[in-house]
């Protein structure tokens, strides 16, 4: 199972299609959509939130709600489109009009893709690299995100995710009794954040920040249950799934580390108190009495819940000008913006369980078949029993 995605921040729409979604999975837009309306919500987005309002349109690969095994298309519109037509260049323009339009952008933010990609691509006109490398794209990912999760879901295995951080302030170790319940929890918080009090204080880190003129990151991670033992394997770099993982949480757009398990806190235990100490009893087969390696050893699952997290700079953008060069006249400026999210963690998460989400789908499918879901069930249940009693 594969994607690619299409689409600028401003343009028309965004695309995806998914290639090798197997036959037989229920999945409607109103599905996708629920991940796409989880990921627009979120304390500390900009004025952008408000004016999209995110719609996933099936437009290949399902009848009657079902899929048939053929690419799955998927559409998003922007709304914010009619804004930007003439500077997009797909309305026409007006004499008076093309100076106004036709301004290039010369000025590029620290932090963000705008210097890199202009002398990558020889472009003059930053807004050539901005429309693309925004984390508008994230959308689609959310909605590629949303058919792996359904397929994850028929084969026994749920993801959650929540925000740990924003700003240093850091939400307590909640206790809660099932990815179900973190996730009603998560909901319910403007910053998707388990802990209540640890939420107001980000919601204030994130005002200051505002009226700094400043940004903040923060800390997500995501959680799964439900995958069988043995899925990766040690026996070839590109096979390590946790690497994977890593790899796809680090691509999402600002995120700079990440750590699976108890991860950079192995550097200061000693390996007794690190590795989780095996179990066996008849109802459950092989468990671990911790699960400090989360969910991972030699690239592959143990079988225990998969905790992986990510660390998202503060975004870039920003309202307190940072000191720059424009391309043009190589006179250094103060920035001056226009609109921007303060902080976009809680969007963030969402987007991590998606890309999660997706890797774990590919992975089961590699594992356990790819065509028809009613075959892919069957060998992952005669795998469970298998390794129950082996
Ligand atoms: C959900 C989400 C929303 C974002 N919103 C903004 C934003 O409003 N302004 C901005 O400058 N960067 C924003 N970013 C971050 C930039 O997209 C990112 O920093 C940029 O693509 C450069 O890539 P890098 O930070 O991974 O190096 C956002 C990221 C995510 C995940
Ligand atoms: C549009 C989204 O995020 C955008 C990501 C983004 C960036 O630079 O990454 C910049 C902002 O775009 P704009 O300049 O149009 O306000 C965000 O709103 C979204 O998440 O759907």
């Amino acid at each position: 199972m594969r994607y690619l995605t299409a689409g600028e921040s401003h343009g028309p729409q965004l695309t995806t299609i998914l290639e090798g979604v197997p036959a037989g999975l229920e999945l409607t837009a109103e599905m996708i959509n629920y991940e796409l309306q989880r990921r627009q919500k979120g304390y500390g987005r900009g004025r952008r939130m408000q004016i999209e309002k995110d719609q996933a349109q099936i437009t290949s690969g399902v009848r009657h709600g079902v899929t048939i095994g053929a690419p799955i298309a998927l559409v998003v519109q922007n709304n914010d489109f009619k804004h930007w037509q003439k500077i997009m260049g797909t309305a026409p323009i007006s004499p008076e009009e093309q100076e106004e339009v036709k301004r290039k952008i010369t000025r590029p933010r620290p932090g963000h893709a705008d210097l890199n990609g202009a002398i990558k691509y020889g472009h003059r006109d930053m807004r050539n690299v901005l429309e693309r490398s925004s984390a508008r794209e994230t959308t689609v990912r959310v909605a590629a995100g949303a058919v792996a999760k359904t397929i994850l879901s028929e084969l026994g295995v749920k993801v959650g995710g929540h925000v740990k951080e924003i700003g240093g302030v850091k939400a307590e170790n909640i206790q809660y009794n099932s990815i179900e319940e973190l996730q009603r929890i998560t909901e319910e918080s403007p910053v998707r954040c388990l802990d209540p009090e640890a939420g107001e204080k980000m919601m204030q880190a994130i005002d200051d920040a505002k009226k700094n003129g400043d940004s903040i990151g923060g800390i997500v991670e995501v959680i799964v249950e439900g995958m069988p033992i043995g899925v990766g394997s040690y026996v070839q770099y590109d096979r390590k799934l946790e690497a994977k993982l890593a790899a796809a949480v680090m691509s999402i757009n600002a995120f700079k580390g990440v750590e699976i398990g108890i991860g950079f806190e192995a550097a200061h235990r000693p390996g007794s108190q690190v590795h989780d100490e095996i179990q066996w009893n008849e109802e459950n087969g092989y468990t671990r009495r911790t699960n400090n390696a989360g969910g991972f050893e030699g690239g592959m699952t143990t079988g225990m819940p998969i905790v992986i997290r990510g660390v998202m700079k503060p975004i870039p953008t920003l309202y307190k000008p940072l000191e720059s060069v424009d391309i043009d006249t190589k006179e250094p400026f103060k920035a001056s913006i226009e609109r921007s999210d303060s902080c976009a963690v809680p969007a963030a998460s969402v987007v991590a369980e998606s890309v999660v989400a997706w890797e774990l789908a590919v992975a089961l499918l590699e594992e356990f078949g790819h065509d028809r879901m009613s075959a892919i069930k069957e060998n992952i249940e005669r795998h469970k029993e298998y390794s129950k009693n082996f």
